[in-house]
């Protein structure tokens, strides 16, 4: 038995690395969606199986990754854009019309993160995307309303997908956040 991960896994086994380096991201509106540029690759991009990020239709993770913020500029629908919760670590602009996120920003200057916005690739207009890198918070899926036995087979299907399926972050990001953990608190 398979299950509809997201489309960008779904689709195709064999992801193809690409030279994309910027672009513009749209939201679903037909009408006026609003437009995000990013000038520079998407970083860290991986399937995300949280509550809390967004998710097409149907899927059950999020395909997301990284980008410096001083290249994110919103260029249209400013006015359509909310934070989903202004108290979450992750700030989430998403268009108040279609619901999808454009881009999810860390005001915490401490934080290991601060610095970059998370974004979803497969809002960039006709260009090929980045490969999503691992699975991360994959028992999350379950808090989405995944049946707990269907965990086994989804942590294969990812697998087999070549992908690492982690319950948090890959150990890339998590010895990152621990370093810096560390580091503040033992800053003199
Ligand atoms: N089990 C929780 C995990 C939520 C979570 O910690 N998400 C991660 C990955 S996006 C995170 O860094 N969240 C910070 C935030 O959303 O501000 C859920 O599914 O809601
Ligand atoms: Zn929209
Ligand atoms: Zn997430």
């Amino acid at each position: 038995m398979t299950i509809a991960l997201h489309p960008a896994l779904d689709a195709d086994l064999s992801f193809h690395p690409t030279a994309f380096t910027g672009g513009a991201l749209s939201c679903h509106c037909q009408a006026d969606p609003v437009r995000v540029t990013i000038d520079s690759a998407i970083a860290h991009n991986h399937a995300c199986g949280c509550t809390k990020c967004w998710k097409p239709q149907g899927a059950v993770f999020a395909v997301i990754g990284v980008v410096p913020r001083d290249g994110v500029t919103v260029v249209a629908g400013q006015e359509k854009l909310t934070i989903v919760d202004q108290k979450m670590t992750i700030q989430r602009h998403a268009c108040r019309a279609c619901g999808v996120h454009m881009y999810g920003r860390i005001e915490d200057p401490s934080h290991a993160f601060f610095g970059l916005d998370f974004v979803h690739a497969e809002l960039l207009d006709g260009s090929e995307v980045p490969p999503p890198g691992f699975a991360a918070f994959v028992s999350s899926i379950i808090e989405g309303g995944v049946d707990p036995g269907e965990m086994n087979a989804v942590r294969e299907q990812i697998r087999r997908l070549g992908l690492e399926p982690y319950d948090c972050l890959d150990p890339v990001l998590m010895d990152t956040l621990a370093t810096h953990a560390f580091r503040q608190r033992h800053a003199a």
